[in-house]
């Protein structure tokens, strides 16, 4: 079977210090995937390589059978990956739809095309779509400075989804979010098409353990466990570095 990111013996050093040592991780076509671990484990560095933003010191990254360890960051998009970063990247002063629709357009040939487009241009019927798809409708005509930050994440995925992703990287979509935002998040992904896979990096074991099939733990750039989240909450290595981080109904959290 072709994997849709297949990750072997993945390393970088910046110097002396090596902030990923030999990671190997394969994900499925379709595989929803969470990352947990704590502060500076590698995870961000992880997705930095995985998107051509970082390049490793040693190692490979096949994306669905193409080896893209030493290509650049737009032929990854064009493959079919997408990510969403930490820091907001949105436009702040334009509106929901027209953010998507940039999104929309920015991947396709010919975006300098003069606006506006007609309604049944295939363009604005796939914005319409994606503010639908990220439950963003009530709110498509806002400006992005007017969403609350849950709102902005949601677009945010939006904005991922545009131009036929096959797999996409959610760095840390429900950090600050409210518990009522993290439950539109959690069914915002449950709601995803299931041909698309992504991968999550998450702390909070809650929300990651609700919506993934398979939980990779990473320590100090290693990866200590990659199960499914029932065996992952047994594990005793996981459940170490995890230590004194429980909840008051016994959940864990980094
Ligand atoms: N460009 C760089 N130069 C040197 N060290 C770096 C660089 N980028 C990351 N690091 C170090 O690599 C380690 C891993 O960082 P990374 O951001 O990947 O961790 P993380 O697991 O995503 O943490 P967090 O959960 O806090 O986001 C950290 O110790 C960080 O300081």
């Amino acid at each position: 079977m072709t994997y849709a990111l297949s990750i072997v013996d993945l390393t970088i050093s910046f110097g002396e210090f090596t902030v990923l040592d030999k990671v190997t991780v394969n994900f499925s076509p379709g595989e929803r995937h969470a990352i947990l671990g704590p502060n500076g484990a590698g995870k961000t560095t992880l997705f930095n390589l995985i998107t051509g933003d970082l390049k490793p010191t040693s190692g490979t990254i096949e994306f669905y059978g193409n080896d893209v360890t030493n290509t650049s960051t737009h032929k990854r998009i064009r493959l079919g990956m997408r990510r969403t970063y930490q820091s907001s990247l949105l436009f702040k002063d334009l509106t929901v739809r027209d953010n998507i629709f940039a999104a929309v357009r920015g991947i396709k040939a010919g975006r300098m095309k003069v606006l506006p487009l007609s309604k049944d241009h295939s363009d604005v019927i796939d914005t319409e779509k994606l503010i639908g798809r990220v439950h963003l409708k009530d709110v498509a005509d806002k400006k992005v400075v007017d969403l609350s930050h849950g709102q902005q994440r949601q677009l945010e995925i939006g904005m991922a989804m545009a131009g036929e992703p096959k797999f996409i990287l959610l760095d840390e979509p429900a950090a600050g979010l409210s518990p009522k935002e993290r439950d539109d998040l959690v069914r915002l992904l449950e709601g995803l098409p299931s041909e698309i896979g992504f991968v999550i990096i998450e702390h909070d074991l809650d929300i990651a353990l609700k919506v993934v099939e398979q939980v990779t733990v990473m320590s100090n750039g290693k990866i200590i466990a990659s199960e499914s989240p029932q065996e992952i909450v047994k594990n005793p290595q996981v459940q170490a570095i995890y230590m004194g981080t429980h909840d008051h109904k016994g959940n864990m959290h980094a």
